[in-house]
């Protein structure tokens, strides 16, 4: 099993990134292959700016997903500045990003519940260590221990300790991988796809555990192609079309009819129901 070998405490909170905005994307592009996947994107969000990246399948989602989690690189711009920052830094050491960033992703579910075998407590306080469990090397403090109870609590699920990931359902485990994104008090949350899979139920009461989140503090950065998934807390939407932002800023500026219906390719309604918004295919 691969472990990353760098430790992290409690996050370095109070160094200068404290008041940095969450992330700044200026002209940021992204080749994979030969293809030119995302296009001199800008955005910017700053503490407590709450923002939806929404796109169709394709639109690049994904790819801004792992530029800001540094598993891909922007093109280098041609004045020399920097086109992607996080926390209002260039470059990260992964675990030192991680204790300020806390991630959840399609991709981490299925490592965290396929490969070796893993128990809830030690997923969620190895995310203390950036490590998928505790190996001999990592020692959790009786404070990491009493915060990795309290995230359990907190996402619902403390009755789940002992039990192992790879037996939960898949809500159940997207809860743990909440709660290990939480344990160290991140000051963002990036959510990719998050209520993918999850039935009527868990979903209503998984967006209610963002919204409280979001209250309390924690900056969500949510990637969807599900315009129903945006919580009320979330002001601001990032439009992706074919790798480029179709449409930025206030929420219900930029989930219009149209805005949605050159988005998506077709023709879509955009309709409210209490402080959510959701769409429809129009005949
Ligand atoms: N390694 C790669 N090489 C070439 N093209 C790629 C690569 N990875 C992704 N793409 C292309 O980049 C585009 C954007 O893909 P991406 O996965 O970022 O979209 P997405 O919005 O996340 O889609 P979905 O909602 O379906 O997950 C797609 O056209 C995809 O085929």
């Amino acid at each position: 099993m691969q472990r990353e070998s760098v430790a992290v405490g409690f996050p370095p909170h109070g160094l200068p990134v404290l008041d940095a905005p969450v992330l700044e994307l200026d002209q940021a592009s992204v080749l994979r292959g030969e293809r030119l996947i995302l296009e001199a994107l800008s955005l910017r969000v700053g503490a407590g700016e709450h923002t939806a990246i929404l796109g169709a399948n394709g639109s690049g989602k994904s790819t801004l997903v792992k530029l800001i989690t540094r598993q891909l690189y922007p093109l280098a711009r041609q004045d020399g500045r920097p086109s992607v920052r996080v926390f209002g830094r260039e470059r990260w050491h992964v675990a030192e990003l991680r204790s300020l960033l806390g991630i959840v992703s399609p991709a981490l579910q299925l490592d965290y519940t396929t490969d070796t075998p893993l128990e809830v407590f030690d997923a969620v306080v190895s995310g203390f260590f950036a490590a998928r469990g505790l190996g001999p090397d990592h020692r959790p403090t009786p404070a990491m221990r009493e915060r990795a109870q309290e995230a359990l609590a907190q996402m619902g699920i403390a009755h789940l300790r002992g039990r192992e990931l790879a037996t939960l359902s898949t809500g159940e485990a997207r809860r743990v991988l909440i709660a290990r994104a939480l344990v160290h008090r991140p000051r963002a949350l990036l959510l990719d796809e998050p209520s993918a899979g999850l039935d009527l139920a868990t979903r209503r009461h998984f967006l209610e555990s963002l919204r409280t989140l979001a209250r309390g503090g924690t900056t969500l950065l949510l990637v969807t192609h599900h315009i129903e998934e945006i919580v009320p807390e979330i002001g601001r939407v990032l439009l992706l079309r074919e790798g480029k932002a179709l449409r930025h800023g206030d929420k219900a500026g930029v989930l219009t009819d149209d805005a949605l219906s050159e988005a998506f390719g077709m023709r879509v309604r955009v309709g409210r129901e209490g402080d959510y918004f959701s769409a429809s295919v129009r005949e």
